[in-house]
């Protein structure tokens, strides 16, 4: 685990002291946007345009925020227009490693890089930052488009249309409102909230991100109890948003970021809902349980020092998840 200053690689851990104990997320730096045509992003950003091959994803299967991209490129059948690299589940001193010695992981497809830093250097030799997946990669400017995955899926969800998309809008304009409404908790206190409880090298830090998880995920099960999805209905990038963090909540989370209150399958709404969304045509494809459990057991000396990789429990989710008793799924067009 490291980052790059000034274009130099150092191996340091998450700094929390000036912070009493709490783990916090630094922000995504390369905000570049792919659009249909390459006009500006949706606030003015920078604009690349949408053409079959010229993007490249560098994702880990353990990431739950590369995961996002992973899920919306199979929902939109973008997978002969966007290829991929994938990491190596483990992150140690030289952060993310483009190895293909563990079963799934490529190496890299277009570089021959052995680290991912090396390509942050080639799209910035001075870069400062940590060194994140996902990645978008534009082939013909050699650069990064994005890594903050947020945008990614917007990217993927829109732009891509008009090279013969899977049709479905996750994001359309008249349920942005509550789709951002509800991403906003969602964020802070779950997909980010088990890494604050994680990473909390304090009590009253761990203390309350568990309270903020718990209570969340409690509220989220009242919601699910009477809707099929985050927002009625329809088939959101909302869902998407945080069924990454669920799928990875009990084989991962609940031991090894002391997220342990209650489970997944505790909660029968929740339940139904990581079933209901893993169920979905290429979705099960980009989960790798082999990665997510060996990434987050062998990469935090500092949670788990001798990278004991627990038993964890035993995951059906092809089984029925009844989810159908709310509603037919309605994807917006
Ligand atoms: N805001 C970013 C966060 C991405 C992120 O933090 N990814 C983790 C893996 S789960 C990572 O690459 N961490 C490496 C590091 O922090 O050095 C996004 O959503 O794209």
């Amino acid at each position: 685990m490291g980052l790059l200053v000034d274009g130099q690689w150092q191996d340091k851990w998450y700094d929390t002291k000036s912070t009493g104990g709490r783990f916090q997320r630094s922000q995504s730096q390369f905000r570049n946007w792919v659009t249909a045509e390459g006009n500006a992003g949706p606030e003015g950003q920078a604009g690349f345009a949408a053409e079959s091959g010229r993007y490249h994803l560098y994702v880990s299967y353990a990431c739950p925020w590369a995961h996002r991209a992973l899920v919306m490129r199979a929902l939109k059948g973008l997978q002969t227009h966007i290829g991929v690299s994938v990491v190596h589940p483990h992150m140690l001193e030289n952060g993310w490693e483009l190895r293909d010695d563990f079963d799934g992981a490529t190496g890299d497809a277009l570089y021959g890089f052995s680290k991912l830093y090396e390509l942050y250097l080639k799209a910035d030799a001075r870069y400062t930052g940590r060194v994140t997946v996902p990645v978008l990669w534009d082939k013909q400017r050699e650069t990064i488009v994005s890594n903050e995955s947020a945008d990614i899926i917007r990217m993927l969800n829109s732009s891509f249309d008009a090279l013969g998309a899977t049709p479905g809008n996750y994001y359309p304009p008249a349920l942005q409102a509550q789709i951002d409404a509800i991403n906003e908790p969602v964020y802070h206190r779950v997909n980010n909230g088990v890494y604050k409880a994680g990473f909390a090298t304090s009590q009253p830090a761990y203390d309350e991100a568990v309270d903020a998880l718990f209570q969340q995920l409690d509220a989220l099960e009242q919601r699910l109890a009477g809707q099929r999805y985050l927002v009625g209905n329809t088939l959101t990038e909302a869902d998407v948003r945080l069924w990454t963090t669920l799928v990875r909540f009990d084989p991962v989370y609940v031991t090894h970021f002391k997220c342990d209150r209650r489970r997944i399958s505790d909660y029968p709404n929740l339940q139904g809902f990581l079933k209901d969304i893993y169920q979905l045509p290429g979705v099960a494809e980009t989960v790798n349980m082999a990665h997510i459990r060996h990434h987050y057991f062998r990469s935090h000396p500092t949670v788990n020092p001798h990278g004991i990789i627990s038993i964890g429990p035993q995951l059906d989710w092809q089984t029925a998840h009844g989810r159908e008793r709310l509603g037919e799924r309605h994807i917006e067009q």
